[in-house]
């Protein structure tokens, strides 16, 4: 999973639970983020105004998600003080949010303990005009989507390059699966059937062999075309019913809002009852 490529240096380890409640105020620790690009700018612009927008200050359970975005959300959540900070709990979807909300001195918890989110803000690799997503470019859509079906409020952060009419026009790696490892042939064998083109195991970086998910399983890109991503509940309930699948990196009708940073500074926001906001560089949504 990459973070912003300038950019993002951890602080110390979070004190212990024990030590945070009884610690009035903890000071928090503001990741150092150093915009560099109009691309880094316009995922800052997307972050900080979902953000505003929807971490209130009668919100106590958050979930962070991952991607190159997501260090901006805290970013701006740190900055909303350590006052109102003291009372909330941060759900991560996984290794890297984890590591950015214990760099941070904020609280960390975890969704077993916390069913129950208020709001959840996470990236994408790719938002329909309905606000369908494709996520798991980074391995992490198993726990997003218990993140975002957790949350009463569900957002997605991106930059402008992430906004499609319908999913597949950007993102040609496919639709990302995650698989019990012992089924992944199998079900590469299935995807095939179904009509995916190319499915392949998604292999490591700088290690030989498959990437591992968080959850110690692996993923699986199955690519289909275009046509057949215009109905992605379709594809997700097909791919869902394959033995050995755990998760789908298709998010149908789970989010309320995506926030999209554009290249000249301006939001793009689109909400899921079909309205479309484009805001000028600095107004808010
Ligand atoms: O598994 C990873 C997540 O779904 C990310 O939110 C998604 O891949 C977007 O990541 P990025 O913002 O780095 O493109």
């Amino acid at each position: 999973m990459p973070l912003p490529h300038s950019v993002y240096q951890p602080g110390q380890t979070s004190p212990s639970l024990d030590r945070v409640k009884q610690t009035p105020a903890p000071e928090l620790i503001p990741p150092v983020l150093v915009v560099t690009t109009e691309i880094e700018a316009s995922k800052q612009q997307a972050a900080w105004s979902a953000v505003d927008g929807h971490v209130l200050p009668h919100h106590t359970v958050i979930g962070i998600g991952s991607g190159s975005t997501v260090p901006y959300v805290v970013e701006r959540i740190v900055a909303q003080g350590a006052e109102v900070n003291r009372s909330r709990v941060f759900i991560p979807t996984g290794f890297q949010s984890k590591e950015l909300i214990v760099a941070a001195n904020l609280r960390l918890g975890d969704v077993d303990q916390y069913p129950i989110i208020d709001v959840t803000i996470d990236g994408a690799d790719e938002v329909d005009k309905d606000l369908n997503a494709i996520k798991g470019g980074g391995a992490c859509h198993l726990r997003e989507k218990v993140l975002a079906e957790a949350a009463n409020t569900f957002i997605i952060v991106a930059d402008y390059r992430k906004n499609s009419e319908y999913l597949g026009t950007n993102w040609k790696a496919g639709v990302p699966v995650e698989v019990a490892p012992f089924a992944y042939a199998k079900v590469l064998q299935n995807l095939v059937f179904m009509g995916s083109q190319k499915p392949t195991l998604r292999m490591g970086k700088a290690k030989a062999g498959p990437v591992v998910s968080d959850n110690g399983n692996f993923i699986i890109d199955a690519p289909f075309p275009t046509e057949d991503l215009k109905d992605p509940l379709k594809i997700l309930k097909l791919i869902k019913m394959l033995t050995g699948v755990v998760e789908v990196g298709l998010f149908c009708h789970m989010a309320q809002a995506a926030y999209f940073g554009n290249v000249d500074g301006s939001l793009t926001v689109r909400w899921a009852d079909g309205r479309l906001e484009q805001l000028a560089k600095g107004a808010k949504a």
